[in-house]
């Protein structure tokens, strides 16, 4: 069996003097892993913890068998935050030349990965006159400039519509299946029928942890929601 990409354990983090991640444990498996749970219970410090933005108090974080943010995976991760990650001046294929240059590229990456996300009708047109889905593309494509092994999404389709989230979603399976592993958080509980596994959080830790199948089955419920407060109804 593959080894884990993500292996986290005991992590404690503190931000503003409070225990966000009290002591979280975890691992992500190659696929797509969704990272779900209520606005403010601790995902996106856990997100960057994995690309060594956080401060961490104690525990440990390894990523492809490395401490997280460690020099080497500069290019194996790739992470997509919930600010924009692009300058709205520049046309698409501009973007990715700059970023191309900053993390030492190839520049014939810049066509690989915009055909990945399907913009090439888009290539000479400014991000800021993009639809808010080709312009989450957009900021995908830049962080598959490395070619990442992990790639990291902080609530990719927050503010997009159904039909664009169904496109992100199956763009995100796609880079799965090429090989990469995908971690995508989100606060909305119906994308967690799209991944492969799962890893429910509420108040810094995880709640549950398996396919959706699994949940549903180990908590007796239909759906991911239902499986989510049962397990909230269950702690009290
Ligand atoms: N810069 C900061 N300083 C102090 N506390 C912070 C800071 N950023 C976040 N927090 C706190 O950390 C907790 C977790 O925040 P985090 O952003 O990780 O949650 P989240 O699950 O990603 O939420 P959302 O879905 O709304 O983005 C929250 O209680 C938040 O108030």
């Amino acid at each position: 069996m593959m080894k884990n990409v993500v292996e986290v354990r005991d992590l404690v983090v503190v931000r503003g003097g409070r225990d966000v991640l009290p002591g979280i444990s975890l691992d992500v498996p190659a696929g797509v892993t969704g990272l779900l749970g209520p606005s403010g219970c601790g995902k996106t410090t856990l997100l960057r913890c994995l690309v060594g933005a956080q401060r961490v108090r104690s525990g440990s974080v390894e990523v492809l068998g490395a401490p997280a943010g460690s020099g080497e995976l500069r290019t194996r991760v790739g992470y997509v935050t919930q600010a924009a990650s692009v300058y709205d001046d520049l046309t698409v294929g501009e973007n990715l030349a700059f970023f191309a240059r900053v993390l030492g590229v190839d520049r014939s990456s810049v066509d690989r990965v915009i055909d990945a996300v399907s913009l090439g009708d888009h290539r000479d047109q400014v991000v800021g006159r993009l639809s808010g889905g080709q312009r989450s593309r957009a900021g995908l494509a830049v962080a598959l400039l490395g070619e990442p092994e992990l790639l990291v999404l902080d609530e990719p389709t927050v503010g997009l519509d159904p039909v664009l989230r169904r496109d992100l979603w199956e763009l995100f399976h796609r880079i799965a299946e090429a090989g990469s592993a995908v971690l995508v958080s989100s606060h909305v509980m119906d994308e967690a029928e799209r991944c492969h596994r799962l890893l429910l959080m509420r108040e810094g830790r995880i709640i549950a942890d398996g396919s959706p199948d699994e949940i549903r089955a180990n908590t007796g419920t239909t759906d991911i929601e239902a499986a989510f407060l049962h397990l909230v109804e269950g702690e009290r």
